[in-house]
């Protein structure tokens, strides 16, 4: 079966080293991939190229078993949406006019705008609890209004993949987990690039990364081992059952 997003052997070099080093993955439909890694590790590199954003240096990445290069932008859009990290939004605008950018590869000469792009709209405005301020002016959120927003704008594109760089960042816990269950429950295909273990553990399959490398890839229980960690990250943790039940959790301590 083709895969709906495949990257294949994909490498990419800034400034004579490669900053993503041949990896390969074929997303799973619906499910959530997460991307681990230090900082600097290849994260947003390779979900710059899984966009389409970035072209490989070697290797390729292909959407729906077509290479992505010969992809026209709108065609990409149509399938694909990026919250990128710190994504700007012009500014003179209102939330409700930053989600309905949302709708543009779908709108032509055409197809103009219908009340059902307003439906749409509305409805992602609604899932990250934006609703209530849709008219105000984009430039005057907080930066966790405005992450709210841009996942409004990329639910509001009807992707079937969803590639997300840091998403909680910005969030307080509330809307960090918010945005977790509003991820999860779009039931679309997710990659989400992560610094929160206790948010990879939520990931059906994860990719830790490092200097460019997929150096562990598989479930998180199975691939987030205290080696691991140390290894990767040079901190001690330990996975501890959760007193009422729920997903186990972390306990770190930082190796000097
Ligand atoms: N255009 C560029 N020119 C030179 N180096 C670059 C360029 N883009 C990225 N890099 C470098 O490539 C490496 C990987 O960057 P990337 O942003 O993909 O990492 P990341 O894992 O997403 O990091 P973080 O967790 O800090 O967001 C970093 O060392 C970065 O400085």
């Amino acid at each position: 079966m083709t895969a709906l997003l495949e990257v294949i052997g994909a490498s990419r070099t800034a400034q004579g080293r490669d900053i993503v080093a041949d990896v390969s993955v074929a997303l799973r439909p619906g499910e959530m991939l997460g991307l681990i890694g230090p900082n600097g590790s290849g994260k947003s590199t390779l979900l710059g190229m899984m966009a389409g954003l970035l072209r490989p240096c070697r290797g390729q990445v292909r959407l729906n078993g077509q290479p992505m290069e010969r992809l026209r932008r709108r065609q990409i859009a149509q399938h694909l949406a990026l919250v990128a990290q710190s994504a700007e939004t012009g500014d003179r605008i209102t939330v409700r006019e930053a989600v309905e950018l949302g709708r543009t590869p779908w709108l032509g000469p055409l197809r103009p705008w219908r009340p059902e792009d307003d439906a749409v709209v509305a409805d992602a405005l609604q899932a990250v609890g934006m609703a209530h301020m849709a008219a105000r002016d984009w430039s005057s959120l907080s930066g966790g209004e405005r992450q709210r927003v841009h996942i409004a704008r990329a639910h509001a594109q009807a992707p079937r993949i969803l590639l997300l760089d840091e998403p909680t960042n910005h969030l307080d816990i509330h809307h960090q987990l918010g945005i977790l269950d509003l991820i999860a429950g779009l039931s679309l295909t997710t990659v989400i690039a992560l610094h929160d273990m206790h948010h990879a553990l939520r990931c059906d399959r994860i990719m830790v990364m490092r200097e460019g490398r997929c150096v562990a890839f598989g479930p998180p229980v199975d691939v987030l081992t205290p080696a691991l960690i140390r290894d990767i990250f040079a901190v001690e943790a330990e996975l501890i059952p959760h007193p009422g039940g729920g997903r186990p959790v972390f306990a770190f301590q930082r190796l000097a």
